[in-house]
């Protein structure tokens, strides 16, 4: 296809009267492939992020886990925290597995990786909020606290 071609349907895509009259137009068919195209790639990149922010380990049931258990999840993608509830007082565990590659403090999430990091986690680099965030992750308690 010329360019001239190209420019004259266009011009007439400019001037059609309704979409059915559009895509009896070549150029008006590509355009269209293009645009959908480009949405399912949307698609496919967002949705596979919000499944990974929506499906956390809160939804799975707690139990008790004991320390040596807890202390076997210390890789980047297998972390387990243990943690002070900070009302309850009780130890309980995450599974931050999902959370690593989005903390804001980087490697600084794997200091006591496996065990007790409440010191860590109560530091003045977390705001309240962090609180709430963090119960997303609970699987259950340390059961030989
Ligand atoms: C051993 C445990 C942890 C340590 C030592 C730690 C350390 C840090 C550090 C050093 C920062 C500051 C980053 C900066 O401003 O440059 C930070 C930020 C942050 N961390 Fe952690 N973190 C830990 C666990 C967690 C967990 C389990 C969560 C949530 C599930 C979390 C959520 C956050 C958030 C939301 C911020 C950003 C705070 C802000 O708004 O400035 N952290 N962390």
């Amino acid at each position: 296809m010329q360019p001239a071609d190209l420019w004259q349907q266009w011009e007439q895509l400019m001037h059609v009267e309704s979409l059915q009259d559009a895509l009896l137009l070549p150029i008006a068919r590509v355009i269209a492939a293009g645009v959908l195209s480009a949405l399912l790639l949307l698609l496919l990149i967002v949705r596979p992020q919000t499944q990974a922010a929506t499906n956390t380990p809160k939804q799975r049931e707690q139990r008790g886990y004991t320390r040596a258990e807890v202390a076997q999840h210390t890789a980047e993608d297998d972390l387990w925290l243990i943690i002070r509830h900070k009302t309850t007082g009780k130890l309980q565990v995450y599974d931050v597995t999902t959370y690593v590659e989005h903390h804001p403090g980087g490697d600084a999430i794997f200091s006591n990786a496996g065990a007790d990091c409440t010191v860590g986690f109560r530091g003045p680099q977390h705001p309240p909020t962090v609180e709430d965030l963090v119960e997303e992750y609970c699987i259950g308690w340390v059961e030989d606290a």
